[in-house]
């Protein structure tokens, strides 16, 4: 790996060496120059010692020709030397290859300096060529032959003298020879010289231009180079803005902040948006790493600079999650990523990197989370068994519901085969089922639903299923697995059994019940069956019923249902239905049964039940049973005929006495006006339809005057029959009490009254009303709803709760004692009065009568209507009126049809009196009410019930 610092010398070396090429050019030239020029001073100076030893040896010689001096001689001789070593010198060089030392010692035998030796060999050597030096060494060469010429005179001077056999002649001629050599040489020695100095400048000039034209080279390499360097660098500074500008686009694209961590000197930089995502503004938030501690969360700390150290100290890249504080104090994600730069011994001198906010990614991820760990708390909690598997059918997961239905744990099933663990079989068949992967993916949509499966778990076991199949599909590779969810039938067929029980048995008793009892009527009746059998029909009802509920409570009523219903099945034949139709009602159906035969049968059960001694706490009941028979056969009829007429008779028996049995007969009168009685039922609902109901008021005088108080009168509904004639109530009320439409005759009274007397409230004339009677039956007293609806009426009409006394009946109020008591007790709270209806006619009242909270006794009218004539009957007010005054409630006589009656009632005391003497029934209207009206100053004062919002 190259370090940093070598790649920047490269770089550099790269920018500047033609720099020192130039310059290193100039730097030898400038040697060269300086060694040829010091080379050529040598040879000057060294032409010099030559040119003057050669002077100085003609000289000597013609000295030594006139003094024949030996001394001159050796003088002669001394001075040769010096041309002689330059001689040897320039002919050791033209050897090939030239004898250098040869050389060395001939110049230093010339007087050269010893340093300048190597510049005249190396110039000699080199430039011998040139024309200057040629025409230089020319003259150097013909000096050394007029030198040879002199040493040739001198050898002979010499010896001509020595041996002084030298004429005159012979001394004269060779010093004409000196003189000719002397003028031979010296044009020489000053054409050596010359052209020593002509080559002297000449090299100076060659250098001096060679130099400049180096500085001139170096002037535009430099130019050219720094030309080409301030190119460069606008290029580069040009790459570099754009890298900038694509560095600013990515990073604003991004939405990312930058941070900039200079290590070495504790600078740290954070870009404007790094400071944004933070919400400071870009002048604020600065300083160093330390930064960071102050805002990062408290729980992020440590993870945080965990990852710094670990890649300061080699972990590639520092990528990191954490939250900071926000200027404004709430926490965000953020992720920053960085790398550091190195020194060369690996120390982190800077590092830099991004830093995103990743809020709503984290928010996702959580939300995500949330809803896989919802998924899974889902799925392992859900009862249905969930089972994933690959393309290739290998399971994947199993839910707990799973792995109880297959009987192996998630662990050892993953990575198996479906087949491995269990096969599917159709639930009827038996048959083998298609694999439930094949039957899924072979499917356009996917999604497959299988009902009536049985799973055979690898054991053998087996369990009845239903199963629903899809695959499971992702964005990129399309199907990557199926998830089957198995739901366990078990529990829905036991489920559905005991549902299809319930909704044809009776839970108390375990007979099948009316609905179920009604089908196999109708079976039968539909059977051809019908047409050869004799069939009866028998409807049972228990005398007294309730007296057992009343005194020892409802544990005590199903207990005697129960014993009777075994005693029943015990005497009845196999294929015989007994049906517990509601109540204390039983049904029995008796197949293939001539009449004589059921009506012993009817007998049987009849004493069966009266024989029963059934106790309650140590209180024994003696129970007995009412029973209709109709046989069916006999007369062709529809179901609801056949079931009618059973009832009817049933009630005939009732009415004849109880514990008795009563066949319906056709021709029978009593039976054909209970017959009757039914047709009301319609004729009553189609009159409350088409509102053919009306209301009549009856005066109640007050006795203690003996004058009518106009303003008490009791409420008494008619019905207007189809042909618009007044029907009285005697025709309809026991219908509607016993098919159950009081309720509704009740509520119609209820809403007529209350909107009648709204009208005339609503008036602002004083109230001429002391008390309203309206009669309720016993189906609506004690009936929450019922209540309900009267809270609503008072509210809806502000009718004030005092005005309205309400009468119920001395029967009605004693059959449901605990809940009319409750009823009259919560409206009595309200205002409300109440009256006991016909007192007296039931003769168990006066047991009965503290427990009811009722303010006037109404005594029964067949007391009343003979008193002047029947002592009894007359004893019987008295004692009513007496027992009712007792327990402080007013009294009021019935049937008043005459003044003698009246004159008796008020000398027994009885307090008000009702009937024809005091004034027949009117319609009820606004006149009737306006009549009524008091005289000034004695207007009634109603109060309306403080709170009454919240009370109604
Ligand atoms: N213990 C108990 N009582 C019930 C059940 N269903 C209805 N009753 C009561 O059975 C009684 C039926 O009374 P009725 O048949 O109208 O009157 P009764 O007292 O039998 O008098 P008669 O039929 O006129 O002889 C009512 O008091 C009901 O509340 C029940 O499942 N268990």
């Amino acid at each position: 790996m190259t370090s940093p610092q070598s790649n920047t010398n490269r770089r550099l070396l790269g920018m500047v060496w033609p720099f020192v090429l130039v310059v290193v050019l100039q730097v030898v030239l400038g040697v060269g120059s300086l060694n040829v020029l010091s080379a050529v001073r040598a040879y000057v100076g060294g032409e010099s010692l030559w040119s003057k030893g050669q002077k100085d040896a003609i000289y000597y010689l013609s000295l030594y020709a006139e003094s024949h001096d030996e001394a001159d001689y050796q003088r002669y001789l001394a001075a040769r030397v010096v041309p002689l070593g330059d001689r040897q010198a320039r002919l050791a060089l033209d050897q090939s290859p030239p004898d250098l030392g040869t050389a060395s010692q001939g110049f230093l035998l010339g007087g050269n300096h010893p340093a300048d030796i190597h510049g005249l060999i190396w110039l000699y050597r080199y430039f011998r060529s040139t024309s200057y030096i040629e025409s230089a060494v020319q003259a150097w060469n013909e000096g050394d032959r007029y030198m040879g010429l002199l040493a040739d005179v001198a050898e002979a001077l010499h010896d001509g003298i020595t041996t002084a056999s030298l004429t005159a002649e012979q001394l004269g001629a060779l010093r004409q020879r000196i003189q000719v050599i002397n003028e031979g040489v010296t044009p020489v020695a000053q054409a050596f010289t010359d052209t020593l100095g002509e080559a002297s400048r000449k090299i100076r000039d060659l250098l001096l231009w060679s130099n400049l034209g180096a500085a001139a080279l170096l002037i535009a390499m430099a130019v050219w180079r720094t030309r080409k360097l301030i190119r460069q660098s606008a290029a580069f500074e040009r790459a570099l803005q754009l890298s900038e500008e694509r560095f600013q686009l990515a990073v604003s694209g991004s939405n990312d902040g930058i941070w900039d961590w200079d290590i070495e000197n504790g600078v740290m930089y954070y870009s404007p948006r790094y400071k944004e995502l933070l919400g400071f503004s870009p002048d604020e938030l600065t300083g160093d790493i330390t930064l960071l501690a102050d805002y990062l969360h408290p729980d992020d700390y440590a993870s945080t600079i965990a990852a710094f150290n670990a890649h300061f100290s080699g972990h590639p890249g520092y990528d990191v999650e954490y939250r900071m504080r926000t200027k404004s104090g709430s926490y965000r994600w953020f992720r920053a990523r960085g790398q550091a730069q190195r020194d060369a011994s690996g120390r982190p001198i800077r590092m830099a990197g991004s830093f995103t906010d990743i809020t709503d990614r984290k928010l996702a991820e959580a939300a995500l989370s949330a809803e896989k760990k919802r998924a899974q708390v889902t799925l392992a909690s859900i009862g249905d068994a969930v089972i994933t598997t690959d393309t290739s059918g290998r399971i994947e997961y199993l839910n707990p519901a799973a792995e109880g239905l297959i009987g192996v744990k998630a662990d050892a099933a993953h990575g198996r085969p479906l087949g491995d663990l269990f096969h599917l079989l159709d639930e009827s068949s038996r048959q083998q089922e298609m694999h439930p992967l094949a039957r899924i993916l072979g499917t356009e949509t996917g999604e497959k639903t299988i009902s009536n499966l049985l799973l055979i778990r690898q054991d053998g076991s087996e369990v009845a299923v239903d199963m629903i199949g899809a695959p499971i599909r992702d964005s990129i590779e399309g199907i990557i697995g199926v998830v089957l969810v198995f739901h366990d039938m078990t529990r829905e067929r036991q489920y559905i059994a005991s549902l299809s029980w319930q909704a044809s048995h009776d839970a108390l008793t375990g007979l099948v019940n009316r609905r179920e009892f009604e089908h196999r009527l109708k079976q039968l009746s539909d059977s051809p069956r019908q047409l050869c059998g004799e069939h009866s029909l028998m409807y049972l009802d228990l005398d007294q019923f309730k007296v057992v509920n009343d005194t020892c409570g409802h544990a005590a009523g199903d207990e005697l249902l129960r014993q009777v219903c075994m005693l029943l099945q015990q005497r009845l034949r196999k294929n015989d239905t007994l049906a517990r139709l509601g109540g204390d009602e039983f049904g029995v159906l008796l197949e293939n049964c001539p009449p004589e035969t059921a009506i012993g049968i009817a007998e049987t059960l009849r004493n069966t039940v009266s024989d029963l001694h059934f106790a309650w706490n140590g209180r024994p009941f003696s129970v007995s049973v009412s029973i209709g028979v109709v046989h069916i056969q006999s007369r062709p009829t529809s179901l609801e005929e056949v079931l009618r007429a059973a009832d009817v008779a049933c009630y005939m028996a009732k009415e004849k006495g109880r514990n008795r049995v009563q066949v319906y007969q056709t021709d029978d009168s009593e039976l054909s006006l209970r017959y009757g009685e039914m047709e009301w039922v319609n004729r009553i609902q189609y009159a409350l339809e088409e509102n053919r109901f009306c209301l009549y008021a009856q005066d109640i005088a007050t006795l203690n005057s003996g004058k009518p108080e106009s303003a008490h009168f009791e409420l008494l509904i008619r019905l207007r029959d189809e042909r618009g004639e007044l029907v009285p109530p005697i025709a309809f009320i026991p219908a509607a009490e016993r098919y159950g439409l009081m309720p509704l005759i009740d509520r119609w009274v209820v809403k007529m009254a209350f909107a009648t007397l709204a009208d005339l409230l609503d008036d602002e004339e004083p109230c001429p009303i002391a008390t309203c009677a309206i009669n309720l039956s016993g189906a609506s007293i004690g009936d929450e709803q019922f209540l309900g609806f009267l809270y609503q009426q008072f509210k809806l009409n502000s009718i004030p709760p005092s005005l309205i006394c309400f009468e119920v009946t001395e029967t009605s109020a004693i059959a449901n004692l605990s809940s009319a008591s409750r009823f009259m007790n919560e409206l009595r709270a309200l205002g409300c009065r109440f009256s006991l209806d016909d007192f007296g006619a039931g003769m168990s009242s006066f047991a009965y009568l503290k427990h009811l909270p009722v303010d006037y006794l109404k005594i029964d009218g067949s007391f009343v209507k003979d008193m002047l004539d029947d002592p009894i009957d007359r004893a019987m007010v008295e004692a009513i009126h007496q027992i009712g005054h007792v327990m402080g409630k007013s009294t009021i006589a019935e049937f008043v049809e005459s003044a003698a009656v009246i004159e008796m009632l008020a000398d027994i005391g009885v307090d008000y009196a009702q009937g024809y003497a005091i004034g027949r029934p009117q319609p009820f209207s606004s006149d009737f009410l306006l009549r009524r009206r008091p005289a000034a100053g004695h207007a009634i004062a109603h109060q309306m019930p403080k709170g009454k919002d919240v009370i109604f």
